[in-house]
């Protein structure tokens, strides 16, 4: 029985979505339980659903899953970019997607969700809509990379959290052209061929970070970035400018909390469901799968 896939007279098939945000990192998330798509077709939604105005808008579409039969997990999930573009791992997503998959039944207050970068074990606090995620082990941090953008010279550090990351450390969050800067650090040839986000970094004291973000895929600054505070954490900490207990404060204005125990690395937050909504698959020149 469908409980998300609706065909009325009134404009074709509707499909129900629903809509969060993690600290203002936002997404569109689908139950493919139901709609099967094949994750060949699935970027081409991410588009479209993520597109502002002619869409819903967001920074990424997520689908739930089942668990393919992993017993290491619960659900499994697909996550994209607006862009269209795949990601391995979206830390602010898994902290949003954890909660919706407890809301629907999906999961337990504690349960594991499969991603492309491996196994993320989550916890939902609903009566505080937070909701906290084990990241993947961080690997090949690289501290102190000298960069030259057009003749000017950059002291930049690099980890991947689930995803990449570059973190430059400034003097002032607020004074950083991020239209400007955010792309040239992108697609620095140091990085390539998939680029990084970029996170712009001010040390406020030994427990506190304040972030802002250009995140790969939406190609722009996002409100905030979860596995890109991890990053900024995990380096600042390396530098010894900040302890294991980090609050980082993140364009949105929200606290994401970072905690490092060891090789843990953990990841917590606001996860909203802000609304549901059906999506007029017409409008959006997107059509059922028609896999049986
Ligand atoms: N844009 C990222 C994925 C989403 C990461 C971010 N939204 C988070 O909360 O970790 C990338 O393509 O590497």
């Amino acid at each position: 029985m469908n409980q998300h896939i609706f065909t009325s007279d009134l404009f074709g098939p509707w499909v129900q979505c629903f809509k969060m945000q993690g600290s203002g990192n936002d997404f569109v998330l689908l139950d493919n339980r139901e709609l099967r798509l094949a994750p060949s077709e699935m970027a081409g939604w991410a588009r479209a659903v993520c597109r502002k105005a002619f869409g819903m808008g967001a920074d990424g579409l997520i689908f739930l899953d089942k668990s393919h039969d992993r017993a290491d997990v619960d659900y499994f999930w697909h996550f994209f970019n607006a862009d269209g573009s795949r990601a391995e791992m979206c830390g602010n997503g898994s902290r949003c997607a954890a909660r919706l998959a407890f809301e629907l039944g999906l999961a337990g207050k504690e349960h594991a969700l499969g991603t492309d970068a491996g196994p993320i074990k989550a916890e939902v606090f609903p009566e505080q809509d937070l909701a906290k995620v084990q990241l993947t082990p961080a690997r090949d941090l690289q501290l102190n990379i000298a960069l030259t953008l057009e003749e000017q010279a950059f002291n930049v550090h690099f980890v991947n959290t689930g995803v990449p990351h570059l973190v430059v450390f400034v003097p002032d969050v607020q004074s950083v052209n991020i239209p400007e800067l955010g792309p040239r650090f992108r697609y620095h040839p140091r990085f390539a061929p998939g680029g990084a986000n970029v996170n712009f970094v001010q040390i406020v004291d030994s427990g506190n970070l304040l972030l802002r973000t250009y995140e790969r895929g939406v190609e722009g600054e996002t409100f905030a970035c979860g596995t890109g505070a991890a990053a900024s954490a995990l380096i600042s900490h390396a530098l010894a400018h900040t302890g294991v207990h980090v609050q980082v404060k993140t364009s949105g204005q929200d606290l994401l909390g970072i905690t490092i125990d060891n090789d843990s690395l953990f990841l917590t937050g606001k996860a909203m469901l802000v609304f549901v909504a059906n999506l007029n698959l017409r409008a959006l020149g997107l059509v059922l799968p028609t896999q049986p």
